[in-house]
């Protein structure tokens, strides 16, 4: 697998890095394992200490880190720059909570003794990340399994290696001991070879449904504790009494945002027939608003996608939408810049039988169904392989939050954009995976929730006092 920067708006290649070898993946995860081994006797607030220092690192770089995002991926370097302040805000809140997370929980019980959880670290996990988000996807995982003790690996995309490679630098230079984190150019047959080393303990991978899908069997294969954040086909239901600018203001920044290539996007607009027409012609107004160019400009609102062959991909997904009887209402068409632009497109009249009913546009596309009641709209926005989020506008948030709850998906937000926090849980059910990152949820992904009950002697008189199917007249 070649590792590369390649600039999406320039096309050029700008740096290459060689594949880790054999030996420098199991050098690396011995030295993580030995670092897990000490991490286990060393106190939680060390390390609380050092990721502080990692936001502060962070924050202190915030131009180089978010200049080689944009150069590596493409994304518009304001957005860059609040991708590298949410990993700063994320490194904080684990440092101030995790430690009262982490805290035993005692148990009532009557077992003879005092029964406690507590919460240890497992050991090294596999990190295998995605290219969309380049610093806040490693961080969603390295913040609270840092804090636990959990030592990782990172196998970053193969187009973002240099903002993979400034990530880990940041680590390292605030002071975490070698092996906290180590990022690897690994090649898929190494994934799998790290997966079935005894000392990895976890696997975490963020991205497509195919990718999630190799993954999670090798980590089946050999037993390891996995979570797995996939692809989403996020509807935004639009309900009869929602407020239409409200909605058409966040409406296309939910679709447009890193140039549609979030898994959370909203990527199906489902709206109720009173308020559609104002609504797809608004939809249309505000995709012909952005300005495509350079995204180190602060004047530019639309970014290249990626990647030539995302591009491509994407192309080939509306072409077949179209073959297959949908309407491009607006774009669709090439933008005369030689980055891998694409215009933002509208695609209605989308029938069940379209190919572009079921799967994931991975940027500026939005298909926009017309419902004619509200059991229509949860029905089609479930009819989905996908569960990762969702959006629901209503004129009674009360209402619309019964709605969301109706949404068979992780994640909805009623009257607003989707956001991603520390405290709040991300993750999703169906094929967009399972588990949870972020928040206390997301802190116990790689934890061992273990048992202690401590007695001061046995108590055979009481029968909770020692296994309950032992005898206690036998000799
Ligand atoms: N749920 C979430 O949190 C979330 C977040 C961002 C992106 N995504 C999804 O990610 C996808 C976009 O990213 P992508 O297309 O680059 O995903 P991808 O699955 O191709 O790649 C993601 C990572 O997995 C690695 N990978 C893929 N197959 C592998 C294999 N067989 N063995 C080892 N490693 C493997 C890749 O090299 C990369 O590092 C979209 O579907 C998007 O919705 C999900
Ligand atoms: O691409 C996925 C993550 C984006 C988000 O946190 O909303």
């Amino acid at each position: 697998m070649a590792y590369k920067t390649i600039n999406p708006y320039t096309n050029e290649v700008v740096k290459e890095y060689p594949e880790a070898t054999d030996a420098e993946l199991m050098s690396a995860i011995d030295t993580s394992y030995q670092l897990f081994k000490q991490f286990k006797n060393q106190p939680i607030s060390d390390r609380a200490k050092i990721l502080h220092q990692i936001a502060k690192n962070m924050r202190n770089h915030a131009d180089e880190l978010a200049e080689a995002a944009t150069v590596d991926m493409g994304k518009l370097l304001r957005e860059s720059r609040g991708e590298v302040e949410l990993c700063a805000i994320i490194a904080d809140w684990f440092a101030d909570h995790a430690e009262d997370l982490l805290k035993p929980d005692k148990i009532d019980t009557i077992a003879n003794g005092e029964a406690e959880i507590q919460k240890h670290a497992t050991g090294v996990i596999m990190m295998v990340e995605p290219w969309n988000f380049p610093y806040y996807q490693i961080m969603r995982v390295f913040a609270p399994n840092f804090m636990v003790g959990n030592t990782m690996l990172l196998k970053h995309a193969s187009n973002t290696p240099t903002s993979a490679k400034m990530f880990a630098d940041i680590v390292e230079s605030a002071g975490a001991p070698k092996g906290s984190l180590t990022n690897l150019f690994l090649s898929y047959d190494q994934v799998t070879e790290a997966i079935a080393d005894p000392r990895i303990q976890g696997v975490a991978l963020t991205g497509s449904e195919r990718g999630g899908r190799s993954v999670a069997e090798a980590a089946g294969k050999n037993l390891k504790k996995n979570t797995m954040e996939l692809g989403g086909m996020d509807a935004f239901i639009v309900l009869s009494d929602a407020n239409i600018d409200d909605v058409n203001d966040i409406a296309w920044r939910a679709r447009l945002y890193n140039a549609g290539q979030v898994c959370t996007s909203s990527k199906r607009f489902i709206v109720m027939d009173n308020l559609y027409d104002e609504f797809v012609a608004k939809l249309k107004e505000n995709f012909a608003k952005v300005k495509p160019g350079d995204p180190m400009d602060d004047e530019t609102t639309l970014a290249p996608m990626n990647s030539e062959k995302a591009r491509k991909k994407l192309q080939q997904q509306v072409d077949r939408a179209v073959a297959a009887g949908a309407t491009v209402e607006y774009g669709n068409e090439p933008i005369d810049l030689p980055g891998q632009f694409f215009k933002p497109t509208i695609l209605t009249n989308i029938t069940k039988d379209n190919p572009a009913y079921g799967e994931e546009m991975f940027g500026p596309v939005a298909h926009v169904y017309k419902v004619h009641s509200e059991e229509e709209a949860i029905e089609l926005a479930n009819d989905s392989m996908f569960g990762l989020g969702g959006i629901v506008f209503g004129g009674d948030s009360n209402h619309a939050a019964e709605v969301a709850a109706k949404v068979e998906t992780g994640m909805v937000f009623v009257n607003n954009f989707m956001v991603s926090l520390p405290e709040l849980p991300f993750g999703g059910v169906k094929n967009s995976g399972y588990g949870r990152e972020m928040s206390q949820i997301g802190q116990m992904a790689f934890v061992n929730e273990q048992l202690i009950v401590k007695a001061d002697k046995p108590d055979l008189n009481n029968l909770a006092g020692g296994l309950v199917a032992v005898d206690k007249d036998s000799k």
